[in-house]
């Protein structure tokens, strides 16, 4: 479904974070992606998704090498990317209209896009949350309707960049579930990889710029 060769990136004037990243996921894979701080998990996310652009290397997406912003455009509809800030994935006033957004920007009908918002909800174990306005929510039920934003888009992929940051044991239980029922690919980025051990079935370790184990 995705795969990455030889990636090399840096960011304007600083230092190699990618170094020739070799990567393939494929489809009903369920992967843990591991790395230090500042490994480049979330850089390699970046890259998956167009949001930053390689300076060496291919990023293939669903059969398709992926180079320009135009060729990147169908592929976000399909990937599900949780940012690690939830602030940074939510942008609507209300949950309603956040969680709305993605289903409504693939071409759903108001009323079957309302269905998924409630599905969606019920997972994350929010439901009743519509109305509510963004700045009121705490951290992690930000978290939470930031995932249910990805599960209403029934997306191909979920990269997660982590998903357990915010979360309380209440809510990471939530997700273990979620994630348990998930038959799409999955990606976890984490500098912990024990939290997710029972949830991944494949394990790689970003460090210096590559891809290990
Ligand atoms: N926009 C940016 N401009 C300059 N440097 C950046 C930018 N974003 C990230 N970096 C740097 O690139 C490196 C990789 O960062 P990245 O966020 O991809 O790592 P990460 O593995 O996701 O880390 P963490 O586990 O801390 O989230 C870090 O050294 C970081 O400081």
């Amino acid at each position: 479904m995705i795969e990455v060769r030889d990636l090399h990136f840096h960011y304007a004037g600083g230092p190699s974070v990618l170094s020739g990243l070799n990567l393939r996921i494929d489809q009903g894979d369920r992967l843990g992606l591991y790395g230090e701080n500042g490994a480049g998990k979330t850089t390699l996310f970046h890259l998956i998704m167009g949001l930053e652009f390689p300076g060496q290397g291919r990023v293939i997406c669903f059969g398709e090498p992926r180079t320009t912003e135009a060729e990147f455009q169908d592929v976000r509809p399909r990937i599900g990317l949780l940012f690690q800030d939830a602030e940074d994935q939510l942008f609507c006033p209300t949950v309603l209209e956040d969680v709305a957004f993605g289903p409504l920007n693939q071409g759903c009908r108001r009323a079957a896009a309302e269905e998924r918002v409630q599905e969606a909800l019920e997972k994350v174990g929010l439901p009743g949350f519509e109305d509510r306005r963004i700045h009121t929510l705490s951290g992690g039920e930000k978290k939470r309707i930031a995932i249910a934003g990805l599960l209403a888009m029934k997306p191909d992929v979920l990269l997660l960049d982590e998903p357990a940051a915010q979360l309380d044991a209440a809510g990471l239980e939530i997700l273990r579930t979620i994630l348990r029922d998930w038959h799409g690919a999955l990606v976890i980025a984490s500098h912990r990889p024990v939290v997710f051990k029972e949830t991944v079935t494949r394990e790689v370790f970003l460090k210096n710029g590559v891809i290990t184990g």
